[in-house]
């Protein structure tokens, strides 16, 4: 009888991540339906908005290389669970085909990566990626930094592909990159990390975590605002 309570109680058990992005609903809603989605969504799309955002995302996959590394060097040390490497180096492996399929989007737009100056807002967003790659910083804080970043893109991306959205066709290929459910699944693991993790950390840990997560959604914005060149 009390082995079934327990069970129930953790079945209705609201996880951490669950109850901030309750609690944080309106930035993460800022984050995941920005003007700029909703004009990829509607077809309403500027072309050089969109390759603003091409040009400037390939400067920021470059910085988030070595910020995944980081990443997958703490799991190494502090994590005990041989899945989360597992998982953070699929992560990995597919930041590398991420890079050809920049450079074929790119030829497509006639736009070229190369002397891409960064704006303010990626300078600034690549800025605090380097923070979170010192080794000053916890596992449980990194990772679920992690999840929160690429849980944007596939939220967002998504959304240009359910149906009722007007997407371009030419754009259906980005929205594929990080809209697809592969991804989903990938970010969902993340997420069972990170949720893993906080549930042991001290209060300490989860409030550096929770203002790294608002930090993300916060750079979030701004990337997207940039892209539609409203900085
Ligand atoms: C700005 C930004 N956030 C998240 C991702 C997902 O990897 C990306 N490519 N770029």
């Amino acid at each position: 009888m009390e082995r079934k309570d327990e069970a129930e109680e953790a079945k209705s058990k609201v996880s951490v991540i669950e109850t901030w992005l309750r609690k944080h609903r309106l930035l993460y809603v800022g984050a995941t339906r920005h003007p700029f989605i909703h004009s990829i969504r509607d077809g309403s799309v500027d072309v050089s908005s969109f390759k603003r955002w091409l040009e400037q995302d390939y400067i920021f996959v470059r910085a988030f290389v070595p910020f995944v590394a980081t990443v997958l060097l703490k799991a190494w040390k502090e994590s005990f669970d041989a899945t989360d490497l597992d998982v953070i180096l699929s992560g990995m492996a597919s930041l590398n085909d991420e890079f050809a399929w920049f450079n074929k989007e790119a030829s497509k737009w006639g736009v070229s990566l190369t002397n891409v100056a960064p704006q303010k807002a990626n300078l600034d967003y690549c800025r605090f990626l380097e923070s979170l790659m010192s080794s000053e910083v916890e596992y449980t804080v990194a990772i679920t930094a992690f999840w929160a970043i690429e849980t944007v893109y596939q939220d967002s991306f998504a959304h240009c592909l359910e149906d009722g959205s007007n997407t371009p066709e030419e754009l259906r290929d980005t929205c594929q990159r990080w809209g697809n459910d592969g991804f989903g699944r990938y970010c969902h693991a993340l997420q069972s990390i990170a949720e893993h993790h906080l549930e042991k950390a001290s209060d300490d840990v989860r409030k550096r975590t929770e203002a790294a997560v608002l930090d993300v959604l916060e750079y979030e914005v701004a990337f997207w605002n940039m892209s539609q060149g409203d900085t």
